[in-house]
């Protein structure tokens, strides 16, 4: 049986969330994609928290929304840093720089993240997967790039405008037959995906932290 990850991601204000549910032989498997938490504290919370100067190579933040937990931040010094090592594909470039300045692009997933997830359905041999929260479509294009040719990512995202980038940068790289877009609200696309039988147990898992999140958030 294949095995499911979760990996979890979280801004300063909890609310914003992609998770990613991969799956090989029919069966989907739970990958939240969230790593890098700090990279989403607000700067002033860091300013406020953070133990050490704002000269630091990093900061270490304190955030009791996270129970204390220590987080090491990404300032702009290792923000290059990790740019200039990445390996990051030209058209995933092309797509952070052309975003760099719209609405919500600091809700974007930082290139290593997208890179972890991109090597994460490799080491799975995943063919199915879901993003929640596709937003401009940066790490979904990570992902779908890395899906083997008959390999499918359903991509669910509520807001339209961030969704025709997505798309645009899907047929730009080639990727949009392995892509199903689902505009609209997360729920409603797993809850048609549950009704159309394609549901296991970590398509229920997901819809599940779903709902409560959107209960958590009212
Ligand atoms: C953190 S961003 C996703 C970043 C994205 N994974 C990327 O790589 O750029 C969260 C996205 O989730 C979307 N979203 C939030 N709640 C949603 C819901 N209930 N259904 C669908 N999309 C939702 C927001 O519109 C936003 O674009």
């Amino acid at each position: 049986m294949a095995t499911g990850f979760a990996i979890s991601r979280c801004s300063a204000l909890a609310y914003q969330r992609a998770v990613v549910y991969l799956s090989r032989r029919q069966q989907f498997h739970a990958l939240s994609s969230l790593t890098a938490k700090s990279r989403f504290l607000k700067l002033n919370n860091l300013t406020r928290n953070c133990s050490s100067s704002s000269n630091a190579p990093f900061i270490v933040a304190e955030d009791e929304k996270y129970g204390n937990k220590q987080v090491i931040s990404i300032t702009p010094r290792l923000y290059d840093y990790i740019l200039a090592n990445v390996r990051e594909p030209q058209i995933l470039r092309q797509l952070r720089e052309e975003t760099a300045n719209m609405r919500g692009s600091q809700m974007q997933v930082s290139p290593d993240q997208a890179q972890l997830l991109a090597m994460l359905v490799q080491i799975l041999g995943a063919e199915r997967c879901i993003e929640i929260g596709v937003y401009t479509g940066y790490s979904s294009l990570a992902i779908a790039l890395a899906l083997p040719e008959s390999g499918c990512l359903v991509a669910c995202e509520r807001d339209a405008r961030s969704l025709e980038v997505a798309k645009k940068y899907y047929e730009l790289a080639g990727v949009s037959q392995k892509v199903i877009v689902k505009h609209g609200l997360a729920a409603d696309a797993l809850k048609s995906m549950i009704l159309n039988g394609e549901a296991c147990r970590c398509l229920f898992k997901a819809a599940m932290i779903l709902h409560l999140w959107m209960l958590k958030r009212g």
